[in-house]
């Protein structure tokens, strides 16, 4: 057995499979490949002479086949040899002094990195994943007196090289190359004339240089029709503003499919990025991700490019042209480096002095801004000081006051104590509170919707003399006045039943008196006593007392009640329900108003509870209505005196106020 040192062996079946499954997103990218390279050669040539044609031109053949012509530096056969026939070898890196091939190959292309689209060295063999064979005809600008050459690879892995003779008609007259594809079976449409001017122009329309493509006429001449050359809209010259927003507008409408609310200029000059961001015209998901249309050196990167932008900015799609930024290997999304990151963060900053801007005066825009993005100037906020003080003077809450801003809340006119303001954090909170605290005029905002208790408790911090708190139990409890001594004892006996009803519900019951008076009870809990109750609830047993881990959790819980139904002396329905003599009515009854309080506080019926709801409802419409003809007046039948006068003493009462 020798021992010694050998080269890899490539399976470029095994490559291009890869490549096409699990690097590019469709075969389509062959043809931005093949442009890059044309154009990229012509980049180089032009570092040589700066007068130097720059074409590229795409020729659907008769057999199916395609050619693509660009007057770029062309090869010699030794740099075919190295630089195709060689997997990873580019010459568009920046000259690696100990790298052989750079002297042999005068330092590649020239230049450094940031000239050319390439760099990988693996971009032709994506040709592959449409074609078996790819035939490359080459003179040299670089070497004139270099013999024309051709190679032909073969998806196999082979190659053939040989050098032509300059008289030989299938050499380019003049430097420059031409690769030329044969179709693989079942992908012959991606070579169809018509799908390769599309995607021709959808990669290449920004590049500047001449990309055409051969078209045949009816009398079966041919014309070139060109895809390439326009000037990137935002810099195009424009008569005057309002021409320049229409114009940028349409181009959104055009790219990104949707008019946009306003634009917004980007310009960063050490990515050699320009470009605009666009404000969408309606609200997103915050968890939305953003996607960007980008080109790089003019040449289509992606339409849904991800991680331009901070996320916070999710409510604006960008379309930028850059040329320090750097591509992944799929061409497809950008290369997380320190000059992405400094563009994010430079970028955000651009959008967030817009928005900064934008929102500190009232205009048309900033109302429609607000509306429809208010959860970014939210998700802004809760970061960024600046923006925390605009949305303190234009973010309107939903308060007990009505809509207010927290300035208008927290600020009120000359003379008038400022009040102490205070937050729910959820929905269901605010819904609880909200109708007793409106009726006391003490002001209560809902910050249940994402990022608002956050936003609120930094406002908090930030402005102490505001005196924003969250609601704590005390708060609500302070406005519940208790009952005239003598009526407590009134009562006593009928808030022992009503409590007995409902310790199943492991709910205590007290009797308050609070505005509105048309509210007749409402449901306390603090968030410890939910939580015993939950774990009470978990060690209930199921099947039998065999629930070890119910077990454990009901020795850690206390005896206290997790909720109060506290019930509202003021309530014509409530006093009735004390004065009621049939038992099983007054049961109903509080359970009625347990399951109302439960629904008005946001929180969903448990099973047990619309059991609970049932059952009341049916003993009070069997005590409210007639015995069908025929039936049996059931149990309830001897106490149908009673029941009968109930309803309408509370309905009288109603009649009354
Ligand atoms: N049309 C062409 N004219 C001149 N040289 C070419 C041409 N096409 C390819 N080459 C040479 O072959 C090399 C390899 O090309 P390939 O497309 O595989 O990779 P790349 O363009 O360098 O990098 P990337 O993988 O990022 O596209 C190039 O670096 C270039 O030197």
């Amino acid at each position: 057995m020798t021992s010694g040192t050998d080269a890899f062996q490539v399976d470029l079946r095994g490559l291009v499979e890869l490549l096409s499954r699990h690097l590019y997103s469709s075969p389509r990218v062959y043809l931005r490949e093949l442009l890059q390279n044309g154009v990229d050669a012509i980049t180089a040539r032009r570092a040589l002479d700066a007068d130097a044609p720059a074409r590229v031109l795409l020729r659907p053949l008769d057999d199916g086949g395609l050619e693509v012509h660009d007057t770029g530096v062309g090869l010699t056969a030794a740099e075919a040899r190295d630089l195709l026939a060689t997997i990873g070898r580019s010459s568009k890196r920046d000259a690696d002094p100990d790298d052989p091939l750079a002297g042999a190959l005068g330092g590649g292309f020239g230049g450094g990195r940031e000239e050319f689209l390439g760099q990988f060295g693996i971009g032709l063999l994506s040709a592959f994943m449409v074609a078996d064979e790819i035939d490359l005809v080459s003179r040299s600008a670089r070497d004139p007196q270099a013999p024309p050459v051709r190679w032909r690879g073969y998806a196999d892995g082979r190659y053939e090289l040989t050098e032509l003779d300059p008289r030989d008609p299938a050499a380019p007259a003049a430097p420059g190359s031409v690769v030329r594809l044969r179709p693989l079976r079942d992908a012959e449409h991606w070579l169809d004339p018509d799908t390769v001017a599309a995607l021709a122009a959808d990669v290449g329309g920004l590049l500047p240089v001449d990309v055409s493509v051969e078209v045949r006429l009816e009398d079966g001449s041919t014309a070139r029709r060109r895809l390439s050359g326009e000037e990137l809209p935002w810099r195009r010259p424009y008569a005057d503003e309002g021409q320049r927003a229409r114009a940028l507008a349409a181009y959104c409408e055009r790219t990104l499919g949707f008019t946009p609310l306003a634009h917004v200029d980007l310009d960063l000059p050490v990515a050699g990025l320009t470009g605009v961001a666009f404000v969408l015209p309606a609200a997103v998901a915050p968890t939305a991700s953003a996607h960007h249309r980008v080109t790089l050196k003019r040449m289509l990167l992606g339409t849904g490019v991800e991680g331009l932008l901070p996320e916070w900015a999710f409510f604006v799609r960008c379309v930028v042209d850059a040329t320090a930024l750097r591509p992944t290997a799929s061409r497809e999304g950008l290369f997380e480096d320190e000059i992405l990151l400094a563009a994010r963060d430079a970028l955000g900053e651009r959008v967030r002095a817009w928005t900064l801007e934008t929102l500190a005066e009232p205009s048309v825009l900033a109302r429609a801004f607000l509306s429809t993005h208010h959860l970014a100037v939210r998700a802004l906020a809760v970061q960024d000081d600046a923006m925390l003080d605009l949305a303190a003077r234009v973010l309107p809450f939903e308060t007990t006051l009505g809509t207010r801003t927290l300035a208008d809340l927290a600020e009120p006119p000359a003379g008038d104590a400022p009040p102490r303001l205070l937050w729910t954090t959820s929905v269901e909170e605010y819904r609880r509170v909200a109708a007793v605290a409106a009726a006391q005029g003490l002001p209560v905002l809902n910050a249940g919707y994402v990022y608002d208790a956050d936003l609120l408790a930094r406002v908090a911090r930030r402005r102490p003399e505001w005196r924003l708190a969250p609601v704590a139990p005390g708060d609500l409890e302070a406005v519940l006045a208790e009952v005239e001594p003598l009526r407590e004892l009134e009562v006593t006996d009928a808030l022992g039943t009503l409590r007995d009803d409902l310790t199943a519900l492991d709910c205590d019951v007290e009797l308050r008196v609070f505005e509105p008076s048309e509210v007749p009870a409402m449901l306390l809990t603090d968030r410890d006593g939910e939580h015993a109750r939950q774990a009470r609830e978990a060690a209930a047993p199921v099947d039998g007392p065999t629930d070890v881990w119910g077990a454990v959790l009901a020795g850690l819980t206390g005896p206290a009640r997790a909720r109060r139904l506290v019930l509202n002396d003021a309530n014509p329905t409530v006093r009735a329900l004390l004065a009621a003599g049939d038992a099983p009515v007054r049961a109903a009854g509080a359970r009625s108003l347990y399951v109302t309080a439960l629904l008005a506080s946001g929180r969903p019926l448990a099973g047990a509870e619309a059991g609970l709801l049932g059952d009341a409802l049916r003993t009070l419409l069997e005590r409210a209505l007639p015995a069908a003809p025929g039936t049996d007046a059931g149990p309830t039948a001897g106490t149908e005196a009673d029941t009968r006068t109930e309803p309408r003493t509370t309905e009288s009462e109603d009649d009354a106020r």
